[in-house]
């Protein structure tokens, strides 16, 4: 067994590990990033980019259908091709990671291909070779698409997030299981360019973990768009003949394909979390506000409990490369994570929820508007279903979470991120101008809802 000593080790290259594989290269240290599958992980190649393509295309598609009641006549013919090329040429060439390898080379990081192991602090085994870094290892392992223990469905060939990137001809109907975020977007994409799509969903509306007003609008809007919602449904059985037969408490459903998009299953297992002190069985890797999860071991991403974000991954890759780097600066919160399910509406929500606030013993305070009722929705008309939702802490007088869907909600979204991260009083939003006549003018309407109800 060879070994070789280094400054640092990062295990798995998703976004997080990726960017702090390039800055702490960057800073001089002695990298090596290790990967068992393509290097910049889930989101270049199986989940943000390639999905938000997909519905680049199918938002398109809606709003020419818009175009017969509001503009004249628009012929709208969709073809998947012009979608399938995309993300094979532009986002993920060909599933191909030479672009995010040759950034991390010429930065300086060692690229090993394989399965990194933990083998005690500071040390990571890939088959016969061990890699010791001096100042120790960054985990970015990620996720995988959890599977289900439905009867028959393993015998079958569902998709997952994994296989319906790669999709180049679109199937007459499609299945999904889960009406989280994945879900909700692809079902979305794939019915708005010809596929008849059902969603179900075992939880009594769509996007569970969202406040109940956007789930249960969501699943109206996806109603009226001719997508079958069945919600608080059971599957009992799964089986494949050529197509895919569901059996639920409800009935059979049939569809030529099937999705699977029913959360994630940790790539925790057989890392080695034992050899560190750490519960190779939890549900996620605890972390400090620095990112620390051990001797000289630091967590970012997916596995951290944080969300499975992005933007949660690179922004935890920034703190741990600070603290490698002996650098200050901001630690690690979570009281303003901000998330979009980017369908049409898009479903943006910040901190927390309600009920989340009620159950944390917070006096609440709750403020709505009407997207729809607002000037820019009454001018948009088409489309314009969507609202905000304050939730605010009445004893501190600020805002503790917010939900914005809409056109452009993700968008919205950003200023209420900013009420909630930076704590500024209700009174000085109160207080500041909305521009006239912009989607975000509705936040005003729901401030002025607690402020002088
Ligand atoms: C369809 C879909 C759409 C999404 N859309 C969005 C979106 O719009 N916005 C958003 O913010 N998030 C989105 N996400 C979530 C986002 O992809 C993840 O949160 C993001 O990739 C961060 O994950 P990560 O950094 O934990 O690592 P991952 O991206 O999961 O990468 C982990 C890497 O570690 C490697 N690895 C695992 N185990 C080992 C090992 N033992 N040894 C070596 N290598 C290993 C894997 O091969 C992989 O390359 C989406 C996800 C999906 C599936
Ligand atoms: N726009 C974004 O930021 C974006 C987009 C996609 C994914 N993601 C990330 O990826 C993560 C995974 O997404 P996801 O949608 O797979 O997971 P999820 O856990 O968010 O949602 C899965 C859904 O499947 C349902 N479900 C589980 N078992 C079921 C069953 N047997 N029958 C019917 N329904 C069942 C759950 O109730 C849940 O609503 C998300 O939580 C999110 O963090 C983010």
């Amino acid at each position: 067994m060879a070994t070789h000593e280094v400054d640092v080790v990062v295990v798995g290259l998703g976004p997080g590990g990726e960017y702090a594989a390039q800055k702490l290269a960057e800073a001089g240290l002695d990298v090596v990033g290790i990967d068992r599958d393509l290097v910049g992980g889930e989101c270049p190649f199986y989940g943000c980019i390639p999905s938000k393509m997909m519905i680049r295309a199918a938002d398109a598609l809606g709003e020419a259908r818009r175009v017969d009641e509001l503009a004249g006549s628009a012929e709208v013919s969709p073809d998947w091709s012009a979608v399938a090329t995309r993300i094979d040429k532009q986002a993920t060439n060909h599933w191909q990671d030479d672009s995010h390898v040759e950034r991390l080379e010429e930065a300086g990081v060692r690229i090993v291909r394989g399965d990194g192991v933990l083998d005690g602090p500071g040390t990571v085994r890939v088959g016969e070779d061990r890699y010791v870094g001096a100042r120790g290892v960054v985990l970015n392992v990620g996720t995988s698409p959890a599977t289900l223990p439905i009867d028959g469905l393993a015998e079958t060939p569902y998709w997952t997030n994994r296989e319906i990137v790669k999709v180049t001809e679109l199937p007459a109907s499609l299945a999904v299981i889960g009406g989280g975020p994945i879900g909700c977007e692809l079902a979305q994409a794939f019915a708005r360019f010809g596929s008849a799509v059902t969603v179900l969903e075992v939880a009594d509306r769509l996007l569970p973990p969202e406040e109940p007003e956007s789930g249960e609008l969501l699943g109206r809007v996806f109603r009226d768009e001719g997508i079958r919602v069945e919600t608080g449904i059971t599957i009992e059985r799964v089986e494949h003949d050529g197509g895919f037969t569901i059996t639920t408490d409800r009935g059979e459903i049939e569809a030529d394909q099937l999705l699977v998009a029913a959360g994630r299953r940790l790539n925790l297992h057989g890392l080695g979390l034992d050899t560190v002190g750490l519960d190779p069985e939890a549900r996620s890797v605890p972390t400090d506000e620095r990112m620390r999860a051990g001797e000289r071991l630091w967590a970012v991403g997916d596995i951290t409990g944080h969300g499975q974000f992005t933007h949660v991954s690179m922004y935890q890759g920034d703190i741990a490369v600070r603290d490698i780097l002996g650098q200050d600066g901001h630690g690690a919160e979570y009281h303003a994570v901000s998330r979009v399910t980017f369908t049409d509406p898009e479903v943006g929500s910040v901190g927390m929820s309600e009920q989340q606030a009620r159950d944390a013993g917070i006096d609440v305070r709750v403020g709505h508007a009407d997207l729809a009722a607002s000037s820019r929705g009454w001018i948009h008309q088409l489309g314009a279903d969507g609202l905000i939702k304050l939730v605010a802490d009445a004893d501190r007088g600020v805002l503790v979470g917010a939900s914005s869907v809409g056109p452009s909600g993700g968008e919205v979204l950003g200023m209420l991120a900013l009420a909630v991260h930076a704590e500024v009083p209700l009174d000085r939003i109160a207080s500041m101008h909305f521009a006239y006549p912009t989607f975000h003018r509705a936040v005003d309407v729901a401030v002025a809802s607690i402020v002088a109800p």
